[in-house]
Protein backbone atom coordinates (compact mmCIF):
# COMPACT_ATOMS: atom_id res chain seq x y z
CA UNK A 1 0.00 0.00 0.00
CA UNK A 2 1.15 3.28 -0.64
CA UNK A 3 0.04 6.57 1.38
CA UNK A 4 1.25 9.52 0.30
CA UNK A 5 1.70 12.75 2.25
CA UNK A 6 1.45 15.81 0.16
CA UNK A 7 1.90 19.71 1.37
CA UNK A 8 0.04 21.95 -1.27
CA UNK A 9 1.50 25.02 0.39
CA UNK A 10 5.08 23.90 -0.74
CA UNK A 11 7.71 26.34 -2.77
CA UNK A 12 4.51 28.83 -2.26
CA UNK A 13 1.69 26.51 -3.31
CA UNK A 14 3.79 24.54 -6.45
CA UNK A 15 3.21 21.38 -3.63
CA UNK A 16 -0.76 21.43 -4.78
CA UNK A 17 0.68 21.36 -8.66
CA UNK A 18 2.72 18.79 -8.23
CA UNK A 19 0.41 16.71 -6.42
CA UNK A 20 -2.11 17.69 -9.51
CA UNK A 21 0.01 16.45 -11.77
CA UNK A 22 1.06 13.24 -10.10
CA UNK A 23 -2.58 11.73 -9.45
CA UNK A 24 -2.88 11.38 -13.23
CA UNK A 25 0.05 9.77 -13.28
CA UNK A 26 -0.60 7.37 -10.26
CA UNK A 27 -4.00 6.41 -11.61
CA UNK A 28 -2.09 4.91 -14.73
CA UNK A 29 -0.29 2.40 -12.66
CA UNK A 30 -3.01 1.15 -11.00
CA UNK A 31 -1.64 0.67 -7.46
CA UNK A 32 -3.46 0.80 -4.06
CA UNK A 33 -2.87 4.02 -2.77
CA UNK A 34 -4.36 6.89 -0.34
CA UNK A 35 -3.45 10.58 0.06
CA UNK A 36 -3.21 12.77 3.14
CA UNK A 37 -3.09 16.69 1.87
CA UNK A 38 -1.37 18.81 5.08
CA UNK A 39 -3.73 21.58 6.33
CA UNK A 40 -1.39 22.80 9.00
CA UNK A 41 2.58 22.55 10.23
CA UNK A 42 2.46 19.31 12.66
CA UNK A 43 0.03 17.57 10.24
CA UNK A 44 2.44 15.62 8.29
CA UNK A 45 4.06 14.31 11.71
CA UNK A 46 0.38 13.29 12.82
CA UNK A 47 -0.24 11.29 9.60
CA UNK A 48 2.95 9.27 9.95
CA UNK A 49 2.57 8.65 13.50
CA UNK A 50 -1.08 7.26 13.15
CA UNK A 51 -0.08 5.12 10.04
CA UNK A 52 2.97 3.53 11.80
CA UNK A 53 1.93 3.04 15.12
CA UNK A 54 -1.54 1.06 14.06
CA UNK A 55 -0.15 -0.94 10.79
CA UNK A 56 2.70 -3.62 10.87
CA UNK A 57 1.97 -4.56 7.40
CA UNK A 58 4.86 -3.42 4.96
CA UNK A 59 4.04 0.19 3.27
CA UNK A 60 5.29 2.68 1.85
CA UNK A 61 5.10 7.09 3.06
CA UNK A 62 5.63 9.43 -0.07
CA UNK A 63 6.30 12.58 1.22
CA UNK A 64 5.28 15.10 -1.65
CA UNK A 65 6.80 18.03 -0.59
CA UNK A 66 10.58 20.26 0.76
CA UNK A 67 12.29 19.23 3.60
CA UNK A 68 10.38 20.20 5.91
CA UNK A 69 7.64 17.82 5.85
CA UNK A 70 10.16 15.00 5.05
CA UNK A 71 11.55 16.08 8.23
CA UNK A 72 8.01 15.69 9.95
CA UNK A 73 7.63 12.72 8.90
CA UNK A 74 10.90 11.58 9.68
CA UNK A 75 10.05 13.21 13.30
CA UNK A 76 6.52 11.33 13.04
CA UNK A 77 7.98 7.81 12.36
CA UNK A 78 7.68 4.52 14.40
CA UNK A 79 10.10 2.04 13.37
CA UNK A 80 8.12 -1.06 14.55
CA UNK A 81 6.09 -1.04 11.18
CA UNK A 82 7.83 -2.12 8.15
CA UNK A 83 7.81 1.07 6.68
CA UNK A 84 9.74 2.20 3.58
CA UNK A 85 10.09 5.99 2.61
CA UNK A 86 9.64 7.63 -0.77
CA UNK A 87 10.28 11.38 -1.52
CA UNK A 88 9.10 13.54 -4.66
CA UNK A 89 10.26 16.79 -4.08
CA UNK A 90 8.18 20.29 -4.25
CA UNK A 91 9.95 22.22 -1.85
CA UNK A 92 11.98 25.60 -1.86
CA UNK A 93 15.31 24.23 -0.61
CA UNK A 94 15.09 20.54 -1.48
CA UNK A 95 18.67 20.04 -0.42
CA UNK A 96 17.85 16.52 0.33
CA UNK A 97 16.54 15.63 -3.28
CA UNK A 98 19.73 17.93 -4.46
CA UNK A 99 22.64 15.48 -2.03
CA UNK A 100 20.72 12.15 -3.20
CA UNK A 101 20.67 13.79 -6.92
CA UNK A 102 16.85 12.99 -7.62
CA UNK A 103 15.56 13.75 -10.51
CA UNK A 104 13.86 17.14 -11.17
CA UNK A 105 10.94 15.80 -12.83
CA UNK A 106 8.23 14.61 -9.94
CA UNK A 107 6.84 11.85 -13.31
CA UNK A 108 10.58 10.55 -13.20
CA UNK A 109 10.65 10.38 -9.06
CA UNK A 110 7.34 8.60 -8.92
CA UNK A 111 8.31 5.98 -11.30
CA UNK A 112 11.36 5.29 -9.49
CA UNK A 113 9.37 5.02 -6.31
CA UNK A 114 6.93 2.24 -7.94
CA UNK A 115 9.78 0.80 -9.56
CA UNK A 116 12.43 0.65 -7.51
CA UNK A 117 15.55 -1.28 -8.12
CA UNK A 118 16.83 -1.28 -4.30
CA UNK A 119 16.07 0.37 -1.00
CA UNK A 120 19.35 2.09 0.48
CA UNK A 121 19.65 2.00 4.64
CA UNK A 122 20.35 5.85 5.84
CA UNK A 123 20.98 7.01 8.83
CA UNK A 124 19.32 9.92 10.48
CA UNK A 125 20.74 12.26 13.61
CA UNK A 126 19.18 12.68 17.16
CA UNK A 127 19.16 16.28 18.65
CA UNK A 128 18.70 16.79 22.38
CA UNK A 129 18.30 19.73 24.54
CA UNK A 130 16.53 21.32 27.17
CA UNK A 131 17.67 20.94 31.05
CA UNK A 132 14.30 19.42 32.87
CA UNK A 133 12.47 18.02 29.97
CA UNK A 134 14.65 17.18 27.12
CA UNK A 135 12.92 17.72 23.61
CA UNK A 136 14.40 15.23 21.22
CA UNK A 137 14.22 15.46 17.54
CA UNK A 138 15.36 13.59 14.67
CA UNK A 139 16.90 15.24 11.57
CA UNK A 140 17.99 14.14 8.13
CA UNK A 141 20.14 16.61 6.87
CA UNK A 142 21.84 19.03 9.23
CA UNK A 143 21.24 20.40 12.76
CA UNK A 144 22.87 23.66 13.93
CA UNK A 145 23.25 26.19 16.43
CA UNK A 146 24.81 29.84 15.37
CA UNK A 147 25.09 31.99 12.37
CA UNK A 148 23.30 29.17 10.33
CA UNK A 149 20.65 28.64 12.48
CA UNK A 150 20.10 32.56 12.56
CA UNK A 151 19.61 32.43 8.77
CA UNK A 152 17.18 29.59 8.84
CA UNK A 153 15.05 31.40 11.39
CA UNK A 154 15.28 34.71 9.40
CA UNK A 155 14.07 33.16 6.21
CA UNK A 156 11.20 31.66 8.29
CA UNK A 157 10.22 34.67 10.13
CA UNK A 158 10.38 36.68 6.53
CA UNK A 159 8.47 33.92 4.77
CA UNK A 160 5.73 33.59 7.22
CA UNK A 161 5.89 37.67 7.87
CA UNK A 162 5.37 38.46 3.97
CA UNK A 163 3.80 35.33 2.69
CA UNK A 164 6.21 35.17 -0.10
CA UNK A 165 8.81 33.83 -0.77
CA UNK A 166 11.29 35.99 -2.13
CA UNK A 167 13.98 33.24 -0.80
CA UNK A 168 12.82 31.02 -2.97
CA UNK A 169 15.85 30.99 -5.78
CA UNK A 170 17.51 28.88 -2.69
CA UNK A 171 21.31 29.99 -2.90
CA UNK A 172 20.71 34.05 -3.19
CA UNK A 173 18.39 34.12 -0.83
CA UNK A 174 20.62 32.20 1.22
CA UNK A 175 23.36 34.65 0.23
CA UNK A 176 21.35 38.11 1.23
CA UNK A 177 20.17 37.08 4.60
CA UNK A 178 23.20 35.10 5.63
CA UNK A 179 25.38 38.32 4.31
CA UNK A 180 22.84 40.35 6.79
CA UNK A 181 23.13 37.87 9.39
CA UNK A 182 26.81 38.31 9.01
CA UNK A 183 27.22 41.46 9.72
CA UNK A 184 25.29 41.29 13.04
CA UNK A 185 26.48 38.17 14.26
CA UNK A 186 28.76 38.34 17.92
CA UNK A 187 30.84 35.43 18.39
CA UNK A 188 30.63 33.73 21.48
CA UNK A 189 32.78 30.96 23.99
CA UNK A 190 32.22 27.52 24.19
CA UNK A 191 33.34 23.79 23.60
CA UNK A 192 32.29 20.70 21.22
CA UNK A 193 32.95 17.56 23.21
CA UNK A 194 33.26 14.51 20.50
CA UNK A 195 32.19 11.09 20.84
CA UNK A 196 32.74 11.73 24.82
CA UNK A 197 36.14 11.80 24.31
CA UNK A 198 37.64 14.90 22.77
CA UNK A 199 37.03 18.50 24.25
CA UNK A 200 37.87 21.50 21.78
CA UNK A 201 37.76 24.44 22.92
CA UNK A 202 36.90 28.23 20.89
CA UNK A 203 36.92 31.80 21.98
CA UNK A 204 34.72 32.85 18.95
CA UNK A 205 32.11 30.91 17.84
CA UNK A 206 30.03 31.79 14.65
CA UNK A 207 28.23 28.36 14.14
CA UNK A 208 29.00 25.06 15.08
CA UNK A 209 26.77 22.45 12.57
CA UNK A 210 26.11 19.01 12.19
CA UNK A 211 25.39 17.50 9.01
CA UNK A 212 24.24 13.91 7.47
CA UNK A 213 24.20 15.28 3.87
CA UNK A 214 26.59 17.38 1.97
CA UNK A 215 23.96 20.10 0.83
CA UNK A 216 22.20 22.59 3.21
CA UNK A 217 20.61 26.27 3.32
CA UNK A 218 19.17 25.67 -0.08
CA UNK A 219 21.62 24.24 -2.32
CA UNK A 220 24.74 25.23 -0.10
CA UNK A 221 27.42 22.22 -0.01
CA UNK A 222 27.69 23.18 3.50
CA UNK A 223 29.55 19.77 4.12
CA UNK A 224 31.24 18.72 1.32
CA UNK A 225 32.57 14.99 2.80
CA UNK A 226 29.17 14.28 4.27
CA UNK A 227 27.98 10.62 3.68
CA UNK A 228 24.40 9.13 4.50
CA UNK A 229 25.44 5.61 5.09
CA UNK A 230 28.66 5.94 7.23
CA UNK A 231 27.15 6.21 10.62
CA UNK A 232 29.11 9.73 11.31
CA UNK A 233 28.27 13.45 11.78
CA UNK A 234 30.33 15.83 9.46
CA UNK A 235 30.73 18.36 12.00
CA UNK A 236 31.94 22.61 10.69
CA UNK A 237 33.17 24.63 13.45
CA UNK A 238 33.25 28.32 12.28
CA UNK A 239 34.81 30.18 14.86
CA UNK A 240 36.37 33.41 13.56
CA UNK A 241 35.94 36.98 14.82
CA UNK A 242 37.24 38.48 11.71
CA UNK A 243 34.03 39.30 9.39
CA UNK A 244 36.31 39.10 6.54
CA UNK A 245 37.08 35.08 7.03
CA UNK A 246 33.64 34.44 7.90
CA UNK A 247 32.32 35.82 4.34
CA UNK A 248 35.27 33.92 2.60
CA UNK A 249 34.02 30.70 4.33
CA UNK A 250 30.42 31.50 3.11
CA UNK A 251 31.67 31.91 -0.49
CA UNK A 252 33.46 28.60 -0.07
CA UNK A 253 30.48 27.16 1.13
CA UNK A 254 28.05 28.46 -1.65
CA UNK A 255 31.04 27.44 -4.69
CA UNK A 256 31.13 24.08 -2.77
CA UNK A 257 35.15 24.67 -2.34
CA UNK A 258 36.54 21.65 -0.25
CA UNK A 259 39.81 23.14 1.20
CA UNK A 260 40.72 24.46 4.19
CA UNK A 261 40.46 28.02 5.61
CA UNK A 262 41.16 29.76 8.16
CA UNK A 263 38.72 29.62 10.84
CA UNK A 264 37.09 26.76 9.88
CA UNK A 265 37.24 23.20 11.14
CA UNK A 266 35.34 19.66 10.14
CA UNK A 267 35.33 16.80 12.29
CA UNK A 268 33.45 13.36 12.26
CA UNK A 269 32.30 12.02 14.91
CA UNK A 270 29.32 9.64 15.80
CA UNK A 271 28.28 11.96 18.77
CA UNK A 272 28.37 15.83 19.59
CA UNK A 273 28.13 17.88 22.98
CA UNK A 274 28.13 21.42 21.93
CA UNK A 275 28.28 24.17 24.90
CA UNK A 276 28.03 28.17 24.09
CA UNK A 277 28.14 30.45 26.79
CA UNK A 278 24.93 32.53 25.53
CA UNK A 279 21.91 30.87 24.33
CA UNK A 280 21.73 30.89 20.25
CA UNK A 281 19.15 30.36 17.58
CA UNK A 282 19.21 26.68 16.96
CA UNK A 283 17.59 24.14 13.91
CA UNK A 284 17.07 21.16 12.59
CA UNK A 285 16.97 20.55 8.99
CA UNK A 286 15.87 24.37 8.53
CA UNK A 287 13.09 24.35 11.19
CA UNK A 288 13.51 26.58 14.66
CA UNK A 289 14.53 25.12 18.00
CA UNK A 290 14.09 28.65 19.43
CA UNK A 291 17.40 29.80 21.56
CA UNK A 292 19.48 26.62 23.44
CA UNK A 293 23.44 26.99 24.85
CA UNK A 294 23.65 23.34 25.60
CA UNK A 295 23.10 20.51 22.47
CA UNK A 296 23.59 16.86 22.42
CA UNK A 297 23.46 15.30 18.72
CA UNK A 298 24.28 11.50 17.66
CA UNK A 299 23.58 9.62 14.27
CA UNK A 300 21.99 6.87 14.28
CA UNK A 301 23.21 4.27 11.64
CA UNK A 302 21.36 3.31 8.43
CA UNK A 303 18.27 3.00 9.95
CA UNK A 304 15.69 4.57 7.79
CA UNK A 305 14.32 2.43 4.74
CA UNK A 306 14.55 4.38 1.58
CA UNK A 307 13.73 4.39 -2.11
CA UNK A 308 16.70 6.02 -3.89
N1 LIG B 1 -1.23 23.28 4.66
C1 LIG B 1 -0.20 23.92 5.23
N2 LIG B 1 -0.25 25.26 5.42
C2 LIG B 1 0.79 25.92 5.96
N3 LIG B 1 1.96 25.33 6.34
C3 LIG B 1 2.08 23.99 6.15
C4 LIG B 1 1.00 23.24 5.58
N4 LIG B 1 1.41 21.95 5.50
C5 LIG B 1 2.66 21.91 6.01
N5 LIG B 1 3.08 23.13 6.39
C6 LIG B 1 4.39 23.53 6.97
O1 LIG B 1 5.18 24.09 5.93
C7 LIG B 1 6.55 23.91 6.28
C8 LIG B 1 7.44 24.02 5.07
O2 LIG B 1 7.03 23.10 4.11
P1 LIG B 1 8.05 22.35 3.12
O3 LIG B 1 9.33 22.07 3.76
O4 LIG B 1 7.30 21.19 2.56
O5 LIG B 1 8.23 23.39 1.93
P2 LIG B 1 9.32 24.50 1.68
O6 LIG B 1 9.63 25.25 2.94
O7 LIG B 1 8.84 25.27 0.51
O8 LIG B 1 10.62 23.65 1.22
P3 LIG B 1 12.10 23.43 1.88
O9 LIG B 1 11.90 23.02 3.30
O10 LIG B 1 12.69 22.33 1.03
O11 LIG B 1 12.83 24.73 1.74
C9 LIG B 1 6.59 22.54 6.93
O12 LIG B 1 7.54 22.51 7.95
C10 LIG B 1 5.17 22.35 7.49
O13 LIG B 1 5.17 22.41 8.90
Amino acid sequence: MYYFIVNPKARRGIGQKVWNRLEQEIQKYGIDYEVYITKQPGDARTFTQQLTEESREPHTIIAVGGDGTFNEILNGLSFCSGVTLGYIPAGTGNDLARSLRFPKSPERCLKKILNPKYHSYMDYGILSYGENEPEHRRFLISSGIGLDAAICHKRLEFMKRSGISLLRPGRLGYFLIALIELIRVKPTRGYIVLDGARRIEFNHICTISAHIHPFDCGGVRVAPKASYNDGFLEVRVVHNAHRRDLFSALLDAMLGWKGKRRGVRHYQCRELLIHVERPLPVHTDGESCLFQTDLHLRCVEKKLRMII
